[in-house]
């Protein structure tokens, strides 16, 4: 059975963000992950991680002006200094909140352009040493385009040729079935030749982004093959509940039946 991670930004919403962590640990989870801590103290939140005994497995590095449509600050040639200060933010938190996966977004940019192609893999190659340098796995994920349009990263062929080539050992996958499905389909077959450079997976169903179970894959057979695998990271629930959270989590008793 994978180790699945509550995504407080999109499950518990029916409590206020740092309400959520209690509210977590309360329906069972013992970790979670989510989009960005940074709206509160990293003292604040490491509190509530610590009150509820959960672990923080992954968070993301700051991405820009997320209300004005900023989507990560990679491949936006001219952001440099403040790209390499996001890190630095990141980093800080990590080492608050004992979190050891970051996923660097890349940012709304054309990946045909040259320039931004060049920012992108400067960016990444910034990051994964500063990471490094803390023991910390860099993650980047490929999105679909309908659910971000004009995202840099939109094939995990595309994210797995920049992580060979760059050959940091700290840079990983993160290998988000519900956009793989969508983008590309073939989800067994590409866990399967990915393993290697997986290093966080997600997941929901597709095409509702809802509770696993509830869309086209068989969710529970893709859990199984990472299973099988040798997978032993993290999954994390990165979905919408359909109803109230906690009506939402009878998906999990599939494994209670195994
Ligand atoms: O969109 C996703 O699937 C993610 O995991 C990003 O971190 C947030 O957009
Ligand atoms: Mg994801």
């Amino acid at each position: 059975m994978p180790f699945f991670a509550a995504n407080l930004s999109m499950m518990f919403t029916e409590h206020g963000f740092l309400d959520r962590f209690r509210a977590a640990a309360d329906a069972g989870f013992d970790a979670v992950e989510f989009l960005f801590p940074y709206d509160y103290p990293a003292a604040e939140v490491a509190a509530r991680l610590a009150d509820a005994e959960l672990e923080q497995v992954l968070f993301n590095l700051p991405a820009g002006d997320w209300a004005d449509g900023e989507r990560g600050l990679a491949a936006l040639p001219g952001r440099e200094d403040e790209f390499r200060r996001s890190v630095a933010t990141a980093l800080s938190y990590a080492k608050a909140l004992g979190t050891r996966r970051l996923h660097m977004m890349a940012g709304i940019a054309d990946a045909a352009d040259p320039g931004r192609r060049a920012a992108y893999a400067d960016a990444l190659a910034f990051a994964a040493d500063a990471a490094g340098e803390k023991d910390i796995t860099l993650l980047i994920e490929p999105l679909n385009p309908r659910d971000m349009p004009g995202y840099f990263l939109n094939s995990f062929d595309q994210a797995a040729a920049m992580i060979t080539d760059l050959g940091r050992p700290n840079v990983k996958l993160q290998f988000d079935i519900y956009h793989r499905q969508i983008l590309h389909g073939d989800v067994l077959k590409a866990l399967e030749q990915m393993m290697p450079i997986i290093g966080h997976v997600q997941i929901a169903s597709v095409p509702g982004r809802n509770e696993p179970g509830t869309g086209e894959l068989d969710d529970f057979r893709v859990l199984e093959a990472l299973d099988e695998l040798g997978y032993r990271g993290f999954v994390g629930c990165e979905y919408r509940p359909k109803a109230a959270t906690l009506e939402g989590l009878d998906w999990l008793d599939w494994f209670e039946e195994c």
